[in-house]
């Protein structure tokens, strides 16, 4: 017999606070404990069409690509991505997967939840435990494997959701690659240097995580939140959304600007690690996402970092520019000492290590 949600908390051995305390189909007007007060722009800010408010849209096949990475890092902390070679029929593929899996029933997803240690699997966001309010959210965590947690959903019907998943994230890892040599141009700092600055300790695979977001239509959306204020701990993360909008960045001394899908193109935004091997130069970027009553809007966010034991230093052409010293603003951290920071101080993190 299938089991219901409230059996699901009855019988679930492990702590419960990571887990989705709803099933977004089955309610009609929001709940209190998804009720968010107002403040300072909250729900929706201010939206500006046209071109003075809206993150700059780069070519990656243009030969100034380094260099406008490198304006939008300074000025905006994101922009978005064309010509990346990603095919849309595998983002598709992507895509309606991640639909199919967030159409299982709650206590269906309930089977394949994240252990709140981490890794792959269903649940709420990790920033979720620092709000006395749940977000109108629910997320699906790959790090490495998903066949595990996908044979839990579909026993005989895994591999389908298992292999898009898998080129998805072998796709996104080339792209991420070549990214990363645009913004290391873009600081003037050559691959060696690079090398050298992360001291890579050993030669263990690169911190990536892909992270399906889905947010359902919500009864009441000026009174919800999708992903709360956040900014992203890794190098940079790259974001296909579907066709709703939802994504936005603040902006200062002006406002949540919100970051309108563009057919094909990818979002990249500055990741805290990003923001510190730059000595601060591209600030990492807050943003968060909004709901809407209409349509169920999915992400998939591919977050990009050196390998967990790195040490990420301020670089050092960019601590010592021309003639004047500037000293480095950041401590040197490990790549895990500061996932753990971030997991303990969310936003504070990055200030605990200023100079
Ligand atoms: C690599 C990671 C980045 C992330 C934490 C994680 O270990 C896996 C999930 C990621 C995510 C996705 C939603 C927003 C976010 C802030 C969160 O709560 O979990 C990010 C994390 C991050 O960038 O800190
Ligand atoms: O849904 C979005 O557009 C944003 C997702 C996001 O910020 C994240 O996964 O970190
Ligand atoms: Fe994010």
């Amino acid at each position: 017999m299938a089991s219901t949600l409230s059996q699901v908390f009855r019988d679930n051995p492990l702590p419960l606070n990571h887990i989705i305390p709803l099933d977004f189909t089955s309610v009609h007007s929001l709940p209190e404990s998804h009720v968010w007060p107002a403040f300072d722009g909250f729900p929706f800010g201010t939206t500006y069409p046209g071109e003075k408010f809206s993150i700059p849209i780069i070519d990656l096949m243009d030969p100034n690509a380094a260099q406008l990475v490198g304006h939008a890092c300074e000025k905006w902390g994101a922009f978005q991505l064309t010509s990346h070679g990603l095919p849309s029929i595998l983002t598709d593929d992507v895509e309606s997967q991640t639909r199919r899996l967030f159409a299982l029933p709650a206590h269906e997803k309930m089977k394949a939840l994240r252990l709140p240690s981490g890794g792959t699997g269903y649940g709420q966001a990790r920033i979720s435990p620092f709000y006395p309010k749940f977000m109108w959210h629910e997320g699906f965590t790959i790090m490495g494997s998903a066949v595990d947690h996908a044979r839990k959903l579909w026993p005989d019907d895994y591999k389908g959701f298992c292999d898009v998943m898998e080129d998805y994230q072998k796709k996104m890892k080339e792209l991420a690659e070549s990214l990363l040599h645009i913004f290391l141009e873009s600081l003037d700092i050559s691959k060696e240097e690079y090398r050298s600055t992360t001291i890579q300790r050993g030669h263990k695979a690169c911190n990536t995580a892909l992270q399906l977001n889905s947010y359902p239509p919500c009864p009441d959306p000026n009174r919800a939140m999708g992903l709360a204020p956040h900014t992203d701990s890794l190098l940079f993360t790259i974001v296909h959304q579907s066709h709703t909008s939802g994504l936005q960045i603040l902006r200062d001394g002006v406002g949540w600007i919100t970051v309108f899908p563009l057919e094909g193109a990818l979002v990249v935004n500055v990741g805290d690690l990003l923001h510190i091997l730059s000595n601060g130069r591209y600030p990492s970027v807050l943003h968060r996402a909004v709901v809407n009553q209409a349509e169920h809007r999915i992400s998939l966010a591919y977050f990009y970092g050196p390998p967990a034991d790195s040490l990420i230093s301020p670089l050092c052409n960019l601590v010592s520019s021309g003639q004047q010293v500037v000293a480095p603003r950041y401590r040197s951290v490990s790549v895990k000492e500061y996932v753990d920071l971030k997991e303990k101080h969310k936003e504070k993190a990055l200030s605990l290590l200023r100079l």
